[in-house]
């Protein structure tokens, strides 16, 4: 495909995906009908749609509309390349610009077309960050690092940077990162590699690890993974020590990939429907990494910023105080309840901590923490409760 013909695709897909079809099925559908597109091809058209959907506001304001082309003129304008090189009408290019195009589009004005987040969010926004809410709010209109995580089990830090280089992947180490290696080169063949396939290295966003490296972990420690999903917490901990392993998940099918992941990493992990939960505990920690809005990890998935509502941030936040209340009851005199989520917003973080304290007056908090959205990390929460 040609750089136009690849405009082109990205403009039908954004259209697309302003009906409301989700961004990765869209795509998914698209590469389906589209056996003349390449891997490059592909990875090319992901990009233009993945860096449209997380500045759709600006873009919008630059191209004049909220349109496939609307967005994908405001994307050129904004990198400072004319549009109509790209809008030539020839082969698969996009039409060229009518003169009502060729006229409108102005920079952004506005704080929300600016920051590119949803009007009622800006106060949310501002609220949870303060100084930092323009910085962050701008950080997520960028693209996120691709970060591995060394499994300490089988490897260490030189040894992975060394493996990968081997396999095409030129890393660096996170600076203070412990066990973090940022892709520098290499990205898209992570997982095709040696070193990935037999578990030397995980992919796992630095704040992710840098929250896990966070925790108490005793020796021998029995600890429940309340809310594993694909497992990525509970084998950042397993690979920091000897102990015994247990996920579980309300919806068990989201566990699917932790098994072969286990494998991999060189862990035992065993997982539990809700009904065995209380037969295997108490536990010495029980993490508790709540399902939420995700607005620290927007970068990765933004049309997630665009489809939250307020009414689902409130069930969100429903939900998350329903997880501590059950959870707590799983810990064992002494241990640890750890509650995390990859959002920015104080409802699902500082004010969900300080309302299980305020429902539960045997527990208090004995640490609190946030990573901001850098060049190594999503935005992320951790606090952590004793009885
Ligand atoms: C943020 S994701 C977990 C990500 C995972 N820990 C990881 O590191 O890959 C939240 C998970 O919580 C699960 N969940 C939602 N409601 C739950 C509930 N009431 N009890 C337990 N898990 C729940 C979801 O199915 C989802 O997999």
């Amino acid at each position: 495909m040609t750089p136009a013909a690849r405009v082109q695709a990205a403009i039908e897909l954004l259209d697309d995906i302003a009906t409301g079809t989700p961004a990765e099925r869209a795509l998914t559908s698209w590469a389906r009908r589209s056996r003349f597109a390449g891997s490059k091809d592909r990875a090319a058209v992901r990009d233009h749609v993945f860096q449209a959907l997380r500045c759709w506001r600006s873009y919008a304001c630059l191209g004049g509309a909220a349109t496939g082309r609307g967005l994908m003129l405001g994307a050129l304008r904004d990198q400072g390349l004319n549009p109509a090189e790209i809008f030539t009408g020839q082969g698969h290019a996009p039409n060229p610009l009518n003169l009502d195009e060729v006229k409108a589009g102005a920079a952004p004005v506005a704080d929300a077309d600016r920051l590119d987040l949803p009007d009622w969010q800006l106060p949310l926004f501002h609220a949870a960050l303060g100084p930092e809410a323009e910085g962050t709010a701008l950080a997520l209109r960028t693209r996120a690092p691709v970060v591995l995580r060394v499994n300490a089990r089988l490897s260490t830090v030189p040894q992975a940077i060394e493996e990968l280089d081997k396999s095409g992947v030129q890393v660096e180490p996170v600076e203070g990162g412990g066990h973090g290696l940022i892709v520098i080169e290499g990205a898209r063949r992570v997982m095709q590699t040696q070193p990935y396939q037999t578990g030397l290295v995980e992919v796992q966003d630095g704040s992710s690890q840098a929250a896990m490296e966070a925790l108490d972990l005793p020796p021998g420690a029995k600890v429940l993974d309340y809310c594993a999903g694909g497992g990525g917490k509970i084998l950042a901990l397993a690979a920091r020590a000897e102990g015994h392993w247990f996920a579980h998940d309300a919806e068990p099918a989201r566990m699917a990939d932790l098994t072969p992941r286990a494998q991999r990493a060189g862990v035992q992990i065993a997982q539990l429907s809700g009904d065995q939960l209380a037969a295997h505990g108490p536990f010495d920690l029980v993490l508790c990494d709540a399902p939420c809005s995700g607005s620290g990890t927007w970068r990765r998935a933004p049309d997630a910023k665009w489809r939250l509502t307020p009414e689902r941030l409130d069930e969100l936040c429903a939900i998350q105080a329903e997880i501590l209340d059950r959870a707590q009851a799983l810990v064992a005199p002494g241990g640890r309840l750890a509650y995390a989520t990859c959002s920015l917003f104080r409802p699902e973080n500082e004010a969900q901590s300080d309302g299980f304290v305020a429902r539960h007056h045997d527990w208090h908090e004995t640490d609190r923490r946030r990573w901001s959205v850098s060049a190594v990390g999503d935005g992320f929460y951790l606090s952590t409760f004793s009885r």
